[in-house]
């Protein structure tokens, strides 16, 4: 930010340095001295039929053109003529490029017998209209202004107030393309007396004629500034462009990244929340697990056919760790749950380590008869298994279906049932009374 503001500061100096450069310097001079090598003719209208006379000399560094006019011609002239060009036949013409120049400058005095106006005249070559053989081809590129006498000096003429004498153009029948000023191959500069005058002596005095203009024009120095700040304003919206999408690559990769740590976060949780759940021993659904799927969020419990469970006891398993020792005690309560679990469906029929060497197997969808059926199936396949060691292993089972009852009720009932079922000499089943 701060280093933008730094170049639009330096781009605010430098525009304003170029206008004021503009303004003050950088201009295009172009002079013709009166004692120069441009020879200077003072020419009159004799060679149109007239009987005017014109002399020029110089004078103290001025250039004096003395003029008697007569008016036996229609068109009565005397002029000082500056010859820029060549015009020689047979040489190609190489005249002065004046459409680089704003504005003429003359420092003249001009002395008439009335207040009379004066002709300034730049001619130029075309090959398109102009012929050396005849003097008249070359274009008027005219200006007659009056108030010349006692004017201040210099007297400025922008170069845009030129016109084409429209005699002229009649009188060479120039085309329309042709027609207007044009001044980039200036042969001749003539001085002359103006159209409205009478006979008498007229006096011009020439100090100097300056031509000036820019080495850059203000169409082009305002090209430059403008396409200097669209650069400067192109450049910065690349860059701000570029910018935003390395922002906006980041806020992506940070988005990615989050979204894999909640991925991991919430595959922890939810192996934190199974770990509650889960007999470390056994890996079955421990009390909480049980818990969690038989109870809703709201505390009721979830079953629509029935609820029916069959609590179950391992027969004498303190003899067990007793005569074998606890790791195969373990390894018995291990294979004791597989075993369970294998022969049920995980879908419909849940198994879960009450506490010790106590087993629930809960059945949403069922009924007393068939977990009954369930239950004895299960006793049977434990009491025929092949246990290590060589030990024998029965279970005892207390089934209940839950009525009307809490949840602590109808498990103290499937309790009680066990309870009978080893006091009527274990490896058996026993169903609870109905509440
Ligand atoms: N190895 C092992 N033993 C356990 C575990 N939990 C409980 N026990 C043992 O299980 C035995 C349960 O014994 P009792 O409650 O007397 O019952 P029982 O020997 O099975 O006799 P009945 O239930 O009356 O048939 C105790 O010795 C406990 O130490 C366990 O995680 N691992």
């Amino acid at each position: 930010m701060k280093s933008e503001i730094k170049t639009i500061l330096v781009l605010f100096c430098v525009s304003a340095l170029m206008l004021i450069l503009h303004k003050v310097a950088l201009d295009r001079i172009f002079i013709i001295e009166m004692d120069g090598d441009i020879p200077i003719l003072a020419l009159d209208d004799k060679s149109a039929g007239g009987s005017s006379s014109a002399i020029t000399f110089m004078d103290g560094g001025r250039r004096i053109l003395q003029c008697e006019l007569s008016a036996s011609y229609q068109y009565p002239f005397c002029e000082l003529n500056f010859q820029l060009a060549d015009l020689s036949q047979g040489q190609p013409v190489k005249g002065g490029d004046f459409s680089k120049y704003d504005r003429v400058g003359l420092w003249l005095r001009y002395t008439a017998p009335v207040d009379a106006g004066i002709r300034l005249h730049l001619r130029n070559f075309n090959p398109d209209y102009s012929d050396l053989a005849d003097e008249n081809s070359l274009k008027f590129n005219s200006i007659e202004w009056f108030a010349v006498q006692g004017s201040t000096q210099p007297i400025w003429i922008p170069l845009d107030n030129m016109q084409v004498s429209t005699w002229w153009l009649s009188e060479n029948k120039v085309s329309l393309k042709n027609s207007g000023p044009e001044l980039t191959n200036i042969t001749t500069l003539e001085l002359s007396t103006g159209t409205m005058v009478v006979e008498g002596k007229y006096e011009l005095e020439v100090e100097k004629i300056e031509f000036r203009g820019k080495f850059i024009s203000k169409e082009q120095l305002y090209l430059i500034l403008v396409s200097m700040w669209m650069m400067f304003a192109f450049v910065r919206l690349v860059y701000s462009s570029i910018k935003f999408n390395k922002t906006l690559r980041f806020f992506k990769f940070r988005e990615q990244e989050l979204t894999t740590i909640n991925h991991l976060l919430d595959n922890k949780s939810r192996e934190l929340q199974d770990r509650v759940g889960r007999d470390v021993l056994t890996g079955v659904l421990n009390r909480q697990g049980l818990q969690a799927i038989i109870f809703n969020q709201d505390g009721s419990i979830n079953r629509t056919k029935g609820l029916s469970i069959a609590f179950i006891d391992i027969d004498y398993f303190k003899q067990v760790n007793d005569n074998f020792g606890h790791k195969v005690g373990d390894d018995i309560l291990i294979e004791f749950a597989r075993l369970i679990e294998d022969n049920t469906r995980h879908s419909t029929e849940i198994l879960a380590r009450w506490g010790g060497e106590e087993f629930i197997l809960a059945c949403p969808n069922s009924n007393l008869h068939e977990v009954e059926l369930l239950a004895e199936k299960i006793r049977a396949i434990i009491a025929s298994h092949r246990w290590p060691q060589g030990i024998k292993l029965t279970c005892s089972m207390g089934v209940a279906q839950m009525s009307e009852e809490t949840f602590e009720d109808f498990i103290q009932r499937a309790d009680l049932a066990l309870y009978q079922a080893k006091k009527r000499g274990r490896n058996r089943i026993v169903s609870a009374v109905k509440n």
